[in-house]
């Protein structure tokens, strides 16, 4: 039982209940929960799967580390434009892959250790379900069962991908994104399913390696929901890229000798489509389906996720949640801002801080890079708002001229009388660095007449990219 438990004092044996100050399921953004506030208190932290969550192992972390690869690889390839003659023999794919896990991995093991015997918490390695009030039980990886309560608990139990009843009973071999990351091979056609951020991402890592990538999306555009005119020139470039198929979808699928058909129809009729490895990038969705909701008392939104108020309470007290569990943008940047909110609510119950109400930027690490924040033009539209927008292009700027670049953009979104900025929305290289200060803007209340005229902005650097932006607004 060491492996449960850090602390054999706090901890009975198998069949007994122990009782904590704190429960956290999940030890993504839970694992920062335990603070110095619980010192002395006893705190579980209960994982069922690798330790460390979703952008550590899975996401985040591993997919821009390949993405910092398939863009050295890129650039050599783009050299011949700029007089450099520059030749990629190769891709050394397990070399690529290795570097990544060797780092990521003892991070895993040594946070896994670091909660099992260091100080202060009781790991329980394990799937917890609610079986009552503040009561879980938790059905131990290497056998057993545990139960325990707690005075408080969080939920930060995560998402997972979804895969489409036509993949699944199928019964063809397919990969996730949890999965695709550690293949032993290239494979010589990837296809994608989903045209999604994590869609896109892969498809640039695979196809900046050397393999050829079909893309097939449902929608009419690859990123749909991101602002129409970004998301049709990003589709565009995309198109150059890799095969792409949008309005299609996918009716069958079969195993091939070499990997896999798909049979697929779009507004031309069918067609079939072959690759040797399957990729289904069709999102993600909450952990909730298997973790005892009813019996603990908790409440979920149609979609799945774990319904909080505004300072991350669910429906039953003393149990919050946080993160892709609860939360509409599943972002890591929005987990750890929930965590630190908690963090706090958790030890101060007279002085609860709201969840961050902050307009919710996000990256995608494609080719291109998008960044966005804020209202979409279309939801301008929709919402009846007065708006200008404006949108400058990379290649009208000193540092654009020097990157040859013709397709890059910055498009901004302001409000005439107010001129505060409703969004904004970039496409091309470091679009989700050079975002930041518009997100600063929005976040602090800051006019586009403040931003763009009350600084200095470096020249000749890229961000003059936005500072044109913001000028060309006008407001
Ligand atoms: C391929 C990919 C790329 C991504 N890239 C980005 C990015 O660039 N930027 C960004 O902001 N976000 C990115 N994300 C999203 C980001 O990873 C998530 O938003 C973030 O990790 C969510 O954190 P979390 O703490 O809510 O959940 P998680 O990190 O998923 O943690 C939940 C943990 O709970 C465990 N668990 C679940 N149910 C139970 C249970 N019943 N009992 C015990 N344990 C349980 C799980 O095993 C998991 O370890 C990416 C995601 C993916 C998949």
């Amino acid at each position: 039982m060491s492996d449960q438990t850090g602390h054999t004092e706090q901890t009975g044996q198998s069949g007994q209940t122990d009782h904590f100050d704190l429960a956290i399921i999940g030890t993504g953004s839970g694992n920062s929960l335990v603070t110095p506030d619980f010192e002395g208190k006893r705190v579980a932290v209960i994982e069922g799967g690798t330790f460390g969550g979703t952008c550590l192992n899975v996401g985040c972390i591993p997919t821009k580390m390949f993405v910092y690869a398939a863009e050295v690889a890129a650039s050599a390839r783009d050299a011949a434009r700029f007089g450099v003659d520059a030749t990629v023999h190769g891709v050394r794919w397990a070399d690529v892959r290795n570097r990544i896990f060797q780092r990521i991995d003892p991070i895993a093991e040594g946070g896994k250790r670091y909660r099992i015997e260091g100080p202060g918490t009781t790991a329980f390695l394990g799937h917890a379900r609610f079986t009552g009030d503040r009561r879980l039980t938790v059905e131990l990886a290497d056998g057993g069962e545990r139960t325990l309560t707690a005075d408080q608990v969080v939920i930060a139990a995560g998402a997972h991908p979804v895969v489409p009843d036509v993949v699944r009973e199928s019964g063809v071999p397919f990969h996730t994104s949890d999965t695709i990351m550690r293949i032993d091979d290239l494979p010589e056609h990837l296809v994608i399913v989903g045209g999604g951020y994590i869609g896109v991402e892969m498809a640039h890592v695979f196809a900046s390696f050397g393999v050829r990538v079909s893309v097939v999306a449902r929608g009419p555009l690859l990123v749909r929901h991101l602002d129409e005119e970004i998301a049709a020139r990003f589709t565009a470039l995309a198109r150059e890229q890799w095969d792409v198929r949008t309005g299609t979808t996918v009716t069958a699928l079969e195993r091939t000798g070499e990997g896999v058909r798909l049979h697929l129809e779009d507004e031309t009729g069918s067609s079939v489509l072959e690759g040797d490895l399957l990729l289904v990038a069709t999102g993600r969705e909450p952990n909730t389906a298997d973790l005892g909701v009813e019996a603990g008392g908790i409440r979920l939104h149609d979609d799945g996720r774990v319904a909080v108020d505004e300072v991350g309470r669910t429906s039953a007290p003393g149990v919050w949640a946080l993160g892709d569990v609860s939360s509409p943008h599943q972002l890591k940047h929005v987990a750890n801002a929930e965590a630190r909110a908690i963090a706090h609510n958790l030890v101060h119950p007279d002085d609860l801080h709201p969840l961050p109400t902050e307009p919710v930027p996000a990256g995608i690490f494609s080719h291109p890079q998008i960044a966005t924040v804020g209202l979409t033009e279309e939801e301008c539209v929709e919402r009846g708002l007065a708006h200008v927008s404006f949108v400058q292009s990379y290649g009208d700027t000193a540092y654009g001229w020097a990157m040859e670049d013709t397709t890059s953009v910055c498009k901004l979104i302001a409000d005439p009388a107010t001129g505060l900025l409703l969004g904004a929305h970039l496409m091309g290289p470091h679009a989700t660095t050079l975002i930041q200060p518009l997100i600063q803007a929005m976040s602090f209340g800051q006019t586009v007449r403040d931003v763009a005229r009350g600084q200095y902005w470096i020249h000749p650097a890229l961000a003059e990219v936005v500072e044109n932006a913001l000028l060309g607004l006008a407001v």
